[in-house]
């Protein structure tokens, strides 16, 4: 079973002008899918404003446009006309599916390619796939800077053999030491591996490595975002530091980045998108990047053409983790597409080095797409649980967990112990996979909330109070502060509140009135959790029928526990989870491969 997100819906009977899910104005077919809640007043939109610039009329074209302008929304960079009318739709329970007038999927993509639209070069036929021009472009070009990669010549490399010996001296290094290499031989590396797998370890050889062919290289170290490029920043010198002295010294100044300031500012007066692209290239002799599942397709197409042919490249990433929010999933393409090439820069990591027991049995079960074995640890492993939500008294206890994590940050935040406070709060994470409603963020943060105050008999009414954990939900590079970063409010002998954000370079500090853009943080999405770990993790499954609820989203809430891990759902959610992958429609892989 594969899904897509069929984004907002709506009963198809219901019919309100004033009805914000409905495009006014709308006719025909575009009114009837949008109307079924397929497509949303956006997809309408740009679908009628595009026809009526290029004079296109014909309904169906109209439609498989709205249609690709949705697929974009949701994730992908295409569609296929020949399976579209498969799109799940929602429909409320115990009601029939609409009925939708779907165009003959034998000739639909003909009519597309013949028409006006695609005459304009608003949209693009390719591999019979209908793109959004822009798409189309980037995905030949992602494919076509990757391919060159591949067939130029590598440099020829010295033995490296003996440096990676003392780099990595036993034999449990075994699986990073042939990893690290490969990358230092190649001009690409595409590096894969699940939590745990010593990714990072690798990285640090490889740079190191790389430091021995040439002591002054100009290495960059970057991410997608700026809690991941803290993070790697934290977790390569924590790796660097297992080095020889050697090799620690030349590799003492690095810094992590972000993409974004990696490519450096917008540039609107040339037309160019940053300060770095094919005309002014990065001036770096080694550009790694981590976190790459998080890297959608237009940032990758930025970066491979800011890169000279001659830069060597590490993308590492876990492709078993959720895709970007924005359209594409290229790190998925790239191992997909490469499987099988005898030129393969797809490098793979497999052994695990930091979970253990169950938690690693059942992250090998959910690689292998195991159902009955995930199902099994769940119900019989050591430190893993399958909570039913429909047993109040099971529900209870789950809920009891949060509270009683939460319950020991007030303790250490009354007591202004700005450290244990925070210690507090990461020994446990609650992961939803819903934003809102009961089963969502919003519903457990108040459930939570309610709990603690039934244990304290305190019930606050101000927005801050000591105890108060948050989340960041901006950037805020002034204050050293990043979308995801996590704090806790504590109370000062003097009796004022203080926020505690823990960092790189240590905990701040931060008065509650500088913090504008935070949410409490009882629960927190699974999106938002990537990256991060904890101790012990509470994951609250969406119903089986939420097309939320995937592989990939399952596999990255368990991964998230180093110790224990509750899982609160079902049985058929979490067969259902097991065996839907996310599915994004791309042609990437197929170019490449
Ligand atoms: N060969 C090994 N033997 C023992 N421990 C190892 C080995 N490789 C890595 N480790 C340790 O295992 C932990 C995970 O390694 P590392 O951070 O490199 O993995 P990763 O794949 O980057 O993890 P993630 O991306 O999930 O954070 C670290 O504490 C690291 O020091």
């Amino acid at each position: 079973m594969t899904t897509t997100p069929t984004g907002p819906t709506r009963p198809a009977s219901a019919d309100d002008r004033y009805d914000r899910q409905l495009a006014l104005g709308a006719a025909g077919l575009l009114a009837e899918f949008n109307r079924a809640g397929v497509l949303g007043v956006a997809d309408v939109h740009v679908a009628r404003r595009l026809g009526a610039a290029t004079g296109e009329t014909d309904e169906e074209v109209l439609l498989a446009l709205a249609l690709t302008v949705r697929a974009v929304r949701l994730g992908s960079t295409c569609l296929d006309l020949t399976t579209a009318a498969e799109l799940p739709v929602e429909h409320a329970e115990g009601e029939e599916p609409p009925t939708l007038r779907w165009p003959d999927a034998d000739t639909w993509t003909d009519r597309v390619a013949s028409s006006p639209l695609a005459a304009a070069a608003v949209v693009r036929i390719d591999q019979a796939l209908v793109y959004l021009d822009r798409y189309w472009r980037e995905e030949r070009q992602v494919c076509e800077d990757l391919l060159a990669r591949l067939s130029a010549p590598a440099a020829p490399t010295p033995d490296l053999e003996p440096t990676a010996a003392e780099i990595f001296p036993d034999a449990g290094y075994d699986e990073q030491r042939a990893a690290a290499l490969s990358s230092a031989r190649r001009r690409t590396t595409v590096l894969t591996g699940g939590p745990g797998t010593g990714k990072t370890t690798t990285v640090a050889g490889v740079l190191a490595l790389l430091a021995e062919l040439d002591p002054d290289a100009r290495i960059a170290l970057a991410a997608p975002t700026g809690k991941a490029s803290a993070r790697l920043q934290e977790s390569v010198e924590r790796e660097l530091g297992r080095l020889p002295e050697r090799h620690r010294a030349r590799l003492r100044d690095l810094r992590a980045t972000t993409l974004h300031r990696l490519l450096g500012s917008m540039q609107p007066r040339t037309g160019s998108r940053f300060t770095h692209d094919r005309h002014r290239p990065l001036p770096f002799e080694v550009v790694v990047v981590d976190e790459a599942s998080m890297v959608p397709l237009t940032m990758m197409a930025r970066l491979l053409e800011a890169l000279r042919p001659e830069t060597r490249l590490v993308l590492v990433g876990d492709p078993g983790q959720l895709s970007p929010v924005e359209a594409g999933a290229v790190l998925t393409d790239l191992v997909d597409g490469f499987a099988g090439r005898a030129d393969s820069p797809v490098t793979s990591l497999l052994e695990t080095h930091r979970f253990q027991g169950s938690i690693a049995a059942l992250e090998a079960a959910l690689r292998a797409d195991d159902a009955d074995a995930v199902l099994h640890l769940l119900t019989t492993g050591d430190g893993v649980e399958l909570v039913d939500p429909g047993d109040a008294d099971a529900l209870a206890a789950f809920g009891q967990v949060s509270a009683d994590a939460a319950y020991s940050v007030t303790l250490a935040a009354e007591a202004g112990d700005g450290p244990a406070a925070v210690a507090a709060l990461d020994a446990h994470r609650l992961l939803c996979g819903h934003r809102t409603g009961p089963w969502g963020v919003s519903g457990w943060n108040r459930r939570v909330e309610r709990l603690l105050a039934d244990r304290t008999g305190v019930t606050h009414y101000e927005e801050w109070y000591a105890g108060r954990p948050v989340l960041v939900l901006a950037n805020d590079p002034g204050l050293g502060l990043y979308n995801g970063d996590t704090g806790v409010t504590v109370r000062r002998p003097d009796g004022r509140l203080r926020v505690v954000v823990p960092g790189a370079g240590g905990a701040q500090e931060l008065a509650t009135t500088r913090l504008s853009d935070v949410q409490t943080l009882y629960a927190m999405t699974v999106h938002k959790s990537q990256g991060s770990q904890a101790a012990d993790v509470s994951v609250v499954l969406p119903p089986p029928e939420s097309p939320l609820l995937t592989h990939e989203l399952l596999y990255t809430a368990v991964t998230r526990a180093q110790h224990h891990v509750r899982v609160l759902g079902t049985e058929d959610a979490v067969r259902a989870a097991v065996a839907r992958r996310v599915q994004r429609a791309s042609g990437l892989a197929r170019r490449l491969g």
